[in-house]
């Protein structure tokens, strides 16, 4: 069987589907999860969860309160707790994550930025012997942390953080304070009720030298009674968009004590004596957040691929409408609107994981390279992961919109799930940097780097920048995917020349560089889009061209090419420059036949992602099909439902109708 999903009783479309698949779906699980090993213990652990029935949803999350999610979370982290060991190997991130994703969800809990931040920081910043200290204690889960940063002022410009760590050499200590109001920590996940320590990222002075953003470990509450310790204001800061399973707080100090050993101090150091070393990288502070930037291509491409799991699925089963034979209705997947709707952001899911395992890679190289007093690779990764997760939370968010509208009315029920995926999702767009101004942090390397160019030094530019040094040549598009990468490399080596002589042009004209900067800003932000999505084509074509396996190999290229016409149809405004309109049609007309080939492999492609019903929380998603029976008993579950006359009937309704029959 090449698809593994299929099983008996389950809803004879779907099934039909999976028939039709022509790859082994395990063996695709290996490609997508980056080995066999790790594909085949994803699915291990989703199958002893089901052994845990303290484990499973006490009811569907969309019926329950913000309280009552929370509670669920905590009530399931201490089932966990006693079987974390057999579950998973507790040293591997990735088991953990899938572990936290399947039991937990996508809403948040109290451990939210307790693997992503909190021990990423203290694995980068604390020295050895602050590792020794805290290290161990948090990867026993003996205390809760986050990583505290963002004031209700000040999230994106970090230099202008007002929480001050002020140094006094005569007690050896620092003094946390929040000197005004704006200055409260604002958002960071877990903070308000869970986390009784923190990741405090605050401004350091010491006699009255301001040094900037550098972190702190902080205790918040008392770990018996769990209080907030004299000095700490802290709490939640409300309900959101969506994520509300996490509680996302405030934080306050007044004049708080901190001891000089809970400054983290592997890079930058304060002696007793109140003497200052630097760090070997201005910006090594910022390491958390390029390393939480670094998972975000991973992390986005999950949250999309589980929107595209429920509406691939949903469309194969959804009967409407006729075409060829007019005596059965056609499955919605067959109409070319909803394949072009769905079919792009499979492939653009696929780049987006492949995308992430090369991102996940360079950080943990650049961990040991630091450690190593290497910091030459910083300016390339940050300059990276900073376009990447602009451009794929962006376009993560239009995949799980289409999604959901792709499902009709019930794509607009909680039923579906999707819009809770999407409001989790789209929070990618502002956190670990707001996409625009990380835009603009890629803009200055590309900008850097056409200098370099313009002035003969073409051999000191980075990785993946040769293409703005080279001449524009003739594109032969039949050659295949490769003429579409030289397509991009066209377009963004113009945008990018183009955004750069805009800027130039402006300061020579007298403006400064800060307003020239500005002036230019939006041609730069296209120029960053463009680079970042050539990347994204690059790596995806790079890494299927290594596989092996003929049948997987075959499916894929299918898939390449539907991403490659949609993407160049996509920046046919800047791609004109280089591709007349008649070849732009020639384009779409392949992007139509390649959306056809892709139509018997649909279910199977998203089926490969192994997303558990368990994790998927969707009724229209399910691995059975059978949506409508289930739907129904899903609505009979509303709170809603569990009565025939509501109390708000009879106190308001009833008198009002009452009144108007007298
Ligand atoms: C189903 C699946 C479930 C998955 C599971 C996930 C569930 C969902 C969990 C939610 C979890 C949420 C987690 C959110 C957690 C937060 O959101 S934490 C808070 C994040 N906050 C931010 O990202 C703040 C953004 N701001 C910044 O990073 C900085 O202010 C900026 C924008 C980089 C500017 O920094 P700056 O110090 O003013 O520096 P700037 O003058 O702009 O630049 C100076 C130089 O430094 C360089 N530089 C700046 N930063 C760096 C750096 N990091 N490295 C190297 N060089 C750098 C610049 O490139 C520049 O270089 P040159 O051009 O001069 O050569
Ligand atoms: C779900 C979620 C979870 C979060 N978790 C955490 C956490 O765990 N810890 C934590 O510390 N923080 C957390 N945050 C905060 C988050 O990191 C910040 O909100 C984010 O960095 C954006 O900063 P801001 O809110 O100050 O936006 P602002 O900077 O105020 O953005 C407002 C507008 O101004 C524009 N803008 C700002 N500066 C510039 C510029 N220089 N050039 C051009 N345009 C500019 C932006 O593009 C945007 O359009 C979280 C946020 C969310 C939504």
């Amino acid at each position: 069987m090449l698809n593994k999903s299929i099983m008996d009783g389950d809803n004879p479309d779907l099934t039909e589907e999976r028939m039709k698949g022509a790859f082994d779906t395990d063996k695709m699980a290996a490609v997508i999860y980056g080995s066999e090993k790790f594909a085949i213990r994803r699915r291990e652990i989703t199958e002893s969860i089901s052994r845990i029935p303290q484990l499973a949803d006490s009811k569907p999350f969309s019926f329950m309160t913000r309280e009552e999610k929370i509670s669920e979370s905590c009530r399931k982290l201490s089932v966990l707790s006693e079987h974390w060991n057999q579950l998973i190997d507790t040293n591997n991130e990735e088991e953990a994550l899938h572990l936290y994703r399947e039991v937990l969800g996508l809403e948040g809990h109290a451990f939210s930025l307790h693997e992503t931040m909190f021990i990423p920081s203290l694995v980068a910043q604390a020295n050895d012997e602050q590792q020794e200290k805290w290290l161990g204690r948090a990867k026993r889960r003996e205390i809760i942390g986050c990583y505290a940063q963002t004031e209700m002022g000040h999230g994106t410009n970090l230099r202008a953080l007002e929480t001050t760590a002020t140094y006094y050499p005569s007690t050896q200590e620092f003094i946390l304070h929040t000197p005004t109001e704006t200055a409260l920590k604002w958002w960071p996940g877990a903070l308000g009720k869970s986390s009784n320590y923190a990741v405090v990222v605050a401004d350091l002075v010491i006699r009255d030298t301001h040094y900037g953003a550098h972190p702190f470990m902080v205790q918040l509450r008392d770990e018996k009674t769990h209080n907030p310790l004299p000095g700490i204001t802290v709490g939640d800061i409300g309900p959101k968009m969506a994520f509300n399973g996490a509680d996302n707080g405030f934080l306050g100090f007044n004049q708080y004590k901190l001891p000089r050993d809970h400054m983290l101090m592997r890079h930058s150091r304060v002696e007793e004596n109140g003497t200052y070393t630097k760090p070997p990288h201005a910006k090594i502070g910022y390491s958390s957040m390029v390393k939480v930037r670094s998972r975000m291509a991973m992390d986005q491409g999950l949250f999309m691929v589980s929107a595209l799991v429920i509406a691939v699925r949903y469309s194969a089963v959804r009967r409407q409408g006729f075409l060829d034979d007019k005596s059965r209705e056609v499955k919605v997947l067959d109409y070319q609107t909803q394949q072009h709707r769905l079919f792009p952001s499979i492939a653009r899911a696929y780049a987006f994981i492949f995308c992430g395992f090369e991102t996940i890679q360079l950080y943990d190289q650049l961990l040991i390279d630091v450690k190593n007093g290497d910091t030459s690779g910083m300016s390339d990764l940050h300059a990276l992961t900073s376009g990447l997760k602009s451009v794929v939370t962006h376009q993560t968010g239009e995949g799980i919109e289409q999604a959901r509208m792709a499902c009709g009315g019930h794509g607009y029920s909680m039923a579906s799930y999707i819009s809770e995926i999407y409001g989790v999702a789209i929070g990618g767009c502002t956190y670990e940097g707001e996409n625009m101004v990380m835009l603009l942090q890629l803009a200055r390397y590309l900008v850097k780097s056409v200098e370099l160019v313009k002035t003969g030094k073409s051999k000191e530019l980075g990785p993946m920048m040769n293409y703005l040094a080279e001449p524009d040549t003739q594109i032969d598009l039949t050659s295949g995917p490769e003429a579409y990468v030289k397509v991009f490399q066209h377009a963004a080596r113009r945008q990018v020349w183009k955004a750069t002589d805009k800027f130039h042009q402006l300061m020579e004209s007298g403006q400064s560089r800060d307003i020239a900067w500005n002036n230019s800003a939006v041609e730069l932000t296209r120029a960053s889009r463009l680079h970042t999505r050539l990347y994204i084509m690059e790596t995806f074509i790079r890494r299927v061209s290594s596989i092996s396996d003929v049948s997987i190999k075959k499916v894929l290229i299918d898939l390449v090419n539907v991403h490659v016409n949609y993407e160049v149809l996509d920046i046919g405004t800047y791609a004109l420059e280089h591709v007349s309109s008649t070849q732009l049609d020639s384009i779409r007309s392949q992007l139509y036949s390649s959306l056809d080939t892709l139509r018997p492999n649909a279910v199977s492609l998203i089926d490969s992602f192994q997303i558990s019903d368990m994790q998927l929380r969707s009724v229209l998603g399910r691995r059975d099909g059978h949506v409508y029976t289930n739907l129904f008993e899903w609505a009979k579950a509303s709170p809603l439902n569990q009565t025939h006359v509501l109390p708000s009937v009879n106190q308001y309704l009833k008198p009002m109708m009452d009144k108007a029959k007298l």
